[in-house]
């Protein structure tokens, strides 16, 4: 099959990040939060996830570039160096030649730009959640020529399906395939149909500042669902829609901050996972995310995504709203 080397690449080292971060979140009482210079938190397991991930990345496809969130130059710098050691000491238990040095050079494996092949990493999305003990997920995604390929998305602490830990994979034509966190095949997944009243819920965010809530719950009223949203961190909500667990999953542009573009890691995994199972994803005015530019999606707005068949509804009830 093709692609079938950088699926099980990327489902390898995903799965060994997701175990990074599940150890990380059992040993550490309340793991630290650093501050980056946009005041979000990173942690040391976003930088353990990302060093093991460019790790294997390189290794196996040393030409491809890996644009991924973090970067190592505040983990270089020497007040830095607990921190830095206890990153290494978690990677070390996966893979052992890890040293401080390497650890850092490997996360720095991340700095590559968009072009017409290459790899889009979120180490942990969802990073408030992992520090509050919610839902959290690696994602990693091969992208040629705009077009998403491979995407793998770990989600360690979300249930569904009777699965403790969701591993969800596609490759582009090929479907979403269901693995356990030991890596096992499940199931094939398919999105909610539409006779599925029960589970055309919608999914949103639970920081209410990286959305719009008012306006996300009219439109999904427009299209005639009542229940309440789930409210959810990270790409797990990509999972819940490609599982059918809900039908609608919106991202609008947040009053408090309507200049922010969205990153193509917070999205390209995610995207490709309902794609295959399915679904459909575009921004607020139907155009496809841009995948092909730069590590912001400048020209979209907003982020829809859905089992498919509401999918035009939902446009126009968006196009419809103030
Ligand atoms: N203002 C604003 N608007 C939209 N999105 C933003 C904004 N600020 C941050 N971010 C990105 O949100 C990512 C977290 O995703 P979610 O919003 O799905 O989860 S959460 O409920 O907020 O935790 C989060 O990803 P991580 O940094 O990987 O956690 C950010 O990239
Ligand atoms: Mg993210
Ligand atoms: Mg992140
Ligand atoms: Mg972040």
């Amino acid at each position: 099959m093709v692609y079938d080397t950088e699926k099980q690449v990327a489902i390898k080292a995903a799965i060994a990040a997701a175990k990074l971060c599940q150890q990380v979140r059992q040993q550490e009482i309340t793991p630290e939060a650093i501050q980056k210079k946009d005041r979000s938190p990173v942690t040391i397991a976003d930088f353990g996830a990302q060093a093991l991930i460019c790790q294997a990345l390189a290794a196996a496809f040393p030409s491809d570039p890996v644009v991924g969130e973090e970067d190592a130059a505040t983990l270089r710098q020497a007040e830095m160096s607990d921190q830095l050691a206890k990153v290494t000491q978690y990677v070390q238990a996966i893979e052992p030649t890890a040293t401080p040095e390497t650890v850092v050079d490997w996360i720095d494996h991340g700095n590559g730009q968009v072009t017409s092949r290459y790899w889009t990493l979120d180490p942990i999305d969802g990073t408030k959640g992992f520090l509050r003990g919610d839902q959290y997920a690696v994602a990693l995604a091969l992208i040629e020529a705009g077009d998403i390929k491979v995407g793998v998305l770990a989600c360690p602490a979300l249930e569904m399906s009777g699965q403790q830990g969701v591993v969800l994979v596609a490759v582009r034509g090929q479907g979403t395939e269901l693995l356990t966190m030991a890596g096992q095949p499940v199931k094939s997944v398919q999105v909610a149909s539409p006779e599925d009243k029960e589970r055309l819920r919608f999914v949103e965010s639970v920081e209410s500042g990286h959305g719009d809530q008012s306006q996300q719950s009219a439109v999904a009223k427009a299209v005639g669902i009542t229940a309440d949203s789930i409210r959810m961190d990270s790409q797990a909500k990509y999972a819940a829609v490609a599982m059918g667990e809900a039908g609608l999953y919106l991202r609008l542009p947040s009053p408090k901050s309507p200049d922010y573009r969205e990153k193509i890691w917070d999205h390209a995994a995610g995207v490709l996972v309902v794609e295959e199972a399915g679904g459909r994803v575009s921004d607020m005015n139907g155009k496809p995310l841009n995948f092909a530019q730069s590590d912001r999606m400048q020209d979209n707005r907003g982020v829809v995504v859905s089992n498919g068949t509401i999918h035009d509804t939902v446009l126009k009830a968006l196009a419809a709203s103030p």
